[in-house]
């Protein structure tokens, strides 16, 4: 469950990009945040894994208050959050493996452990032949797809994915959403922010609008609302 309540955030630059938010998200439910360019859905999404702070309000994400979260217990709570970017972000020099790997050996799992994880996880992304490749070796849609095995490895209640199709042509897209409706189905709550209209407006779930650092619309099975 994730509850934002009456929280503003203003940047150091004077920008504010979240105006009086107040949500809920149950545990299970998927959620598309779309909105214009700038329009806070980025903002909104990093205070949900404390990425970003909020100026004022209050925010709770599976029962921890991120307002009193102490510092130190940030990494403990980023482990319960799988989060998934645009650009992929996988490391280099790891193979497809080790980069999945890397989440657990963080917290000290087995060795065994790890790699029984990390083979049922890759094969949930349809990788498992691609183990021993480097993330060049890969085409954009196996790097998101290795991108989501390594946030999904630590088998999270949230996954938090930010424009994750964004780089991606549009058969790939949809590949890409057949792993995140799996996620989900396994009663993962999924959070995403998208312009895709094709995809919020063919695979219908939930969708919560922003514009101007604020919530317009929060519709179930919504569309998507914008020109695209
Ligand atoms: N770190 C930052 N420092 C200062 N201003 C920021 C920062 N991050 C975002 N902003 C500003 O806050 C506003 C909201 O940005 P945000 O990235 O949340 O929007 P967005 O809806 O995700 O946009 P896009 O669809 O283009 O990614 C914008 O005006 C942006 O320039």
């Amino acid at each position: 469950m994730i509850t934002m309540s009456n929280v503003y955030k203003t940047y150091d630059n004077g920008v504010q990009a979240a105006n009086g938010i107040t949500v809920k998200i149950k545990q299970g439910e998927f959620v598309y945040v779309v909105g214009p360019s700038g329009a806070g859905k980025s903002t909104f999404i990093k205070m949900m894994y404390r990425e970003q702070k909020p100026t004022t309000g209050s925010i709770n994400v599976n029962g921890l208050s991120l307002e009193t979260l102490a510092e130190r217990d940030v990494p403990y709570f980023r482990r319960q959050i799988g989060v998934i970017f645009q650009n992929f972000r996988l490391l280099p020099k790891l193979t497809v493996h080790e980069n999945v790997a890397f989440a657990l050996e963080v917290i000290e799992e087995e060795r065994d452990v790890i790699n029984q994880r990390v083979k049922d996880v890759l094969k949930l992304v349809k990788l498992e032949h691609k183990a021993d490749s480097l993330p060049n070796q890969l085409s954009g849609g196996e790097q998101q797809r290795v991108a989501i095995a390594r946030a999904i490895v630590n088998q999270p209640k949230v996954v938090i994915a930010d424009e994750p199709t964004g780089n991606l042509d549009m058969d790939t897209a949809w590949e890409i959403m057949d792993i995140f409706r799996e996620i989900n189905e396994r009663g993962t709550t999924v959070v995403m922010a998208t312009h895709n209209a094709d995809i919020v407006n063919t695979l219908r779930h939930r969708v919560i609008a922003i514009e101007g650092g604020k919530i317009v619309r929060d519709e179930m099975e919504g569309g998507y609302g914008y020109e695209s």
